[in-house]
């Protein structure tokens, strides 16, 4: 058997691994904590589940997880199996939500069909398979340190002696029980046989002949009685029949009695209901005549007769009220005429009003339009005076002109020209000046020379210098400078006096220009002004015209309202007429009701009387009628007084009397007789039970006899069986340790290879002891900690030996499974453990899987697989270091 592929989805540190198992050594390494143990057991899980782990399905799911696969894929005997496992985690404890086989020729499913099916196949249970094929880790010593009865029933269980066992106690508790079955009936079979021998003993035949001739007597002598008895009956019953019908008589005649009391009461009342109807009448009668008298005086003045019926009143008022409507409607035309005129005058008063008013405004406004028209005039009057003022100032300016160098219009080019020429006087004038000033300078500084003796000219003493004499030519000059700036000035003045007179020009020029302007304003206004004024006369004339329609107007109206007035006057007058003739009206028809009143109470006075009438004579009749039952009644109670005879009565009580205490006695009697008559019976019941019972008991006997035959040879063929399965696996335990103890010896000494130990034994109760070579022994818990690693391996590798060579048909073989094998062993053992490893291998071990960190062990191995666990998500991964890694699609 060897796994194939694994794959897990959140299975413990596991997010999600798949990986493939190849035939060979596979070693699995990685850091602690990193999930190589974890991966043993999910394998493990799959196989048997959680129970075998010891731990929960709340252990194995990935904390935090809603949901966990595990699938396993291997073959075996030369079939694919495929196990899975899906564990749902969503509510509060994680339960097995799918468990499935499936093998090449069925499947199964259902955690404990699959945990059955895979025992079978691996012909071990998790307990068996934890001991052999897979070392748990920390699980090395777990062999040494069993006792040796948990040792033996380990082995015995490999080695399928426990079913020897379990058959030979089986045998042993069927012989018990049959045993126990067989005292029981035993027990029974002797019981029986007392209870027939005290029932033989009272001789049970006689004394029922005896109790059944007892009851025939018994029974005649009832039936005697029983006839005597019907006799007496029949004479009570006789009797009885005589005094019921002289019961039946009295009573007729006590009723008729009352009856008779009661008619006679009944006629009385209704004749005194007679008499109050009479007086009824009385009273009718009167009030007739009352109404009659109301009739005659309410019709006295009307044109009916005295004698008029209701119909002839009726026809009366309805001509009443006929005409009581024509004058209503009368009535209502007037008002309505009335106030028709009333408005009608309101109407044309308002309207008189307001042309009144119109006319009014009118006027008004044409005597405002008048005073405007004056106001105007006026105005115009004083623009006119306006206008030859400006005309009058006008030529005044004009005049400047007359005697002016220049015309009306040139005035200012006239003054440009003078100022112009009066600018340049001023420049010659102030040139002049500066050469003046020059020349008195050059004089002085001459004087100044001179005084000093020098010539004024080159400086040079005067004495006879020719330039003393020019100093006279230069005042000379000097003189004709001055005169001709006095000239100059002249001029200037004139043009000075001459500038003014020109800029009074300009200035009368502006003015002229202005009041031109002004005048055309001024005759503008006045011709519009008098345009206006013309067409506001011609509008005060139209008004005045319609106001004066407009009042003859209003006359009209007026006169149009006194005429409407006077016909609602009219109307109102009227109404009053119609209102009178209404009020003698309805007096007469209320006298007309009245009389119609009386004359209906009349009627219903006169039918009341009729009913009254007929009632009494019926009460008469009836009362008649009664008369005559009585008589009747009178008659039958004499018959029946007559019919009742006394001495019949006596004789028929003294029968039944005679009757009755008659029964009373045989009664008694017959109760007595039937008594015995059902003790006897109930006697004879009791013996004829027994002897049936006696019969019954003879029966079982004989069934119990051949039961405990048959029991004890039964027993006898257990007790013989049981002692052949023990027999049988005392020998076979015997044979296999044996050869336990040979291989276990083999297989030590090729692992440790120490000088210091012979052998080890193995007994028959599984003891186990190892000889030191000075023939000292050890037990086994007295190893050092490598040594007893090494002891466990040999020890399970020699029942891993043994159940794969030891027993009939294919060997399971289950892959060999070691979870860190190397922790307590030093580096020389290592090697031991890769050779006991090969040897597993040559021995036909199809699959090792070895968790381990060793150098030399991962040295050995065909396969290699990387575990490792990723620091952030705390989740592992496998890896296969050999290139044929994952190819699961
Ligand atoms: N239910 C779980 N959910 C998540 N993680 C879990 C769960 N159970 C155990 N683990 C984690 O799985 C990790 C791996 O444990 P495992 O025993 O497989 O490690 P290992 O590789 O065999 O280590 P060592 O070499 O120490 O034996 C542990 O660190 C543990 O925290
Ligand atoms: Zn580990």
């Amino acid at each position: 058997m060897k796994f194939t592929r694994i794959s897990l989805q959140n299975f413990k540190c596991y997010a999600d691994a798949d990986l493939r198992l190849n035939p060979g050594v596979t070693v699995i390494h990685g850091v602690n904590g990193s999930g190589k143990s974890s991966l043993l057991e999910a394998a493990f899980f799959a196989l048997y589940g959680a129970r075998a782990l010891d731990a929960t399905l709340s252990d194995i799911v990935t904390t935090g997880a809603d949901e966990t696969i595990v699938e396993l894929w291997f073959t075996h005997a030369g079939g694919d199996y495929h196990l899975r496992r899906r564990i749902r985690a969503t509510g509060e404890q994680p339960t097995t939500a799918e468990c499935v086989l499936e093998g090449p020729s069925a499947t199964y499913e259902g955690a404990q069909d699959v945990r059955a099916h895979v025992t079978e196949l691996l012909r071990m249970d998790h307990e068996a398979f934890v001991n052999c094929a897979y070392v748990r880790q920390g699980e090395v010593n777990k062999l040494i340190n069993a006792t040796p009865g948990e040792r033996q029933d380990m082995l015995d269980d490999l080695l399928q002696l426990g079913k020897l066992e379990e058959y030979r106690s089986r045998a042993s508790k069927a012989r018990v029980g049959v045993g126990r079955v067989r005292d029981d009936k035993q027990g029974a079979l002797s019981q029986i046989a007392e209870q027939i021998e005290a029932k033989e003993e009272k001789e049970l035949h006689e004394t029922l002949n005896r109790l059944e001739t007892e009851l025939q007597e018994v029974e005649s002598e009832i039936e005697r009685f029983e006839d005597q008895r019907e006799a007496a009956v029949e004479t009570l019953e006789t009797a009885e029949s005589v005094l019921e019908e002289y019961e039946a008589k009295r009573e007729e005649l006590t009723t008729l009695e009352d009856e008779i009391d009661e008619l006679q009461e009944t006629i009385a009342d209704t004749e005194r209901e007679r008499e109050s109807l009479q007086s009824e009448m009385g009273e009718l009668r009167a009030t007739i005549e009352d109404s009659e008298e109301t009739v005659k005086g309410e019709l006295a003045d009307s044109e009916l007769d005295a004698d008029a019926d209701i119909e002839t009143v009726d026809e009366r008022l309805a001509d009443l009220q006929e005409r009581d409507e024509q004058l209503r409607d009368e009535l209502e035309s007037y008002k309505l005429a009335a106030s028709e005129h009333e408005s009608d005058a309101e109407n044309a008063r308002e309207r008189a009003k307001s042309l009144e008013e119109q006319a009014a405004e009118k006027r008004t406004r044409a005597e405002d339009l008048a005073t405007e028209i004056e106001a105007d005039e006026e105005a115009i009057a004083e623009r006119r005076e306006r206008l030859a003022g400006l005309t009058e100032e006008i030529e005044e300016l004009q005049a400047q002109f007359e005697d002016a160098p220049v015309e009306i219009g040139e005035a200012e080019a006239h003054r440009e020209s003078l100022a112009d020429e009066r600018s340049d006087r001023q420049t010659e004038l102030s040139d002049l000046t500066a050469t003046i000033e020059q020349q008195r300078e050059s004089i002085q500084e001459a004087e100044a020379l001179l005084e000093a003796g020098k010539c004024p000219e080159c400086g040079q003493d005067v004495e006879g210098s020719p330039h003393v004499e020019s100093l006279a030519d230069e005042r000379e000059t000097l003189a004709e400078l001055e005169a001709e700036r006095e000239q100059l000035r002249e001029q200037r003045e004139r043009l000075d006096e001459r500038l003014e007179r020109a800029e009074a020009l300009v200035e009368a020029e502006s003015e002229i220009e202005r009041l031109r302007d002004r005048r055309e304003t001024v005759s503008e206004l006045i011709e519009e002004k008098e345009a206006s004024l013309s067409e506001d006369r011609e509008r005060v004339n139209e008004l005045r015209e319609s106001a004066a329609e407009l009042e003859s107007e209003a006359e009209d109206e007026r006169a149009a309202a006194s005429e409407a007035q006077a016909a609602a006057e009219d109307a109102r007058e009227e109404i009053g007429t119609v209102n009178e003739q209404r009020g003698e009206l309805k007096e007469r028809r209320q006298r007309m009701e009245r009389a119609r009143d009386a004359l209906e109470a009349i009627e219903a006075a006169e039918s009341e009387l009729e009913r009254l009438r007929e009632r009494r004579a019926d009460l008469a009749e009836t009362n008649e009628e009664r008369r005559q039952r009585l008589a009747d009644k009178r008659e039958r109670k004499a018959e029946l007084a007559e019919a009742v005879e006394q001495s019949q009565v006596e004789s028929a009580r003294q029968d039944r009397q005679n009757a009755q205490n008659y029964i009373e006695q045989v009664d008694e009697k017959l109760d007595e007789l039937r008594e015995r008559r059902n003790d006897l019976q109930s006697r004879i019941g009791g013996v004829s039970n027994e002897i049936e019972e006696l019969e019954g008991l003879r029966e079982r006997r004989g069934e119990l006899e051949a039961t405990v035959q048959r029991l004890e040879s039964l027993y006898e063929e257990t007790e013989q069986l049981e002692s052949m399965y023990g027999t049988l696996r005392a020998e076979l335990r015997q044979r296999n340790v044996e050869t336990l103890e040979r291989m276990l010896n083999d297989t030590f000494e090729l692992v440790y290879q120490n000088a210091s130990y012979d052998r080890i034994e193995l007994d028959g109760d599984y003891e186990l002891t190892i000889y030191q070579k000075d023939g000292q022994r050890l037990e086994p818990e007295q190893l050092s900690g490598g040594e007893r690693a090494l002891f466990n391996l040999s020890l399970r590798t020699a029942i891993y030996r043994l159940l794969a060579e030891g027993i009939e048909g294919t060997a399971p073989m289950p892959p060999l499974v070691l979870d860190e094998p190397t922790v307590f062993l030093d580096s020389g053992h290592v090697s031991q453990l890769v050779a006991l490893i090969e040897q597993m291998r040559e021995l036909g071990v199809e699959q090792i899987v070895v968790v381990s960190h060793d150098e030399e062990l991962i040295g050995a191995a065909d396969d290699l697989v990387h575990v490792e666990k990723d620091a952030t998500t705390n989740r592992s991964r496998v890896e296969r270091m050999d290139s044929a890694a994952l190819v699961e699609p």
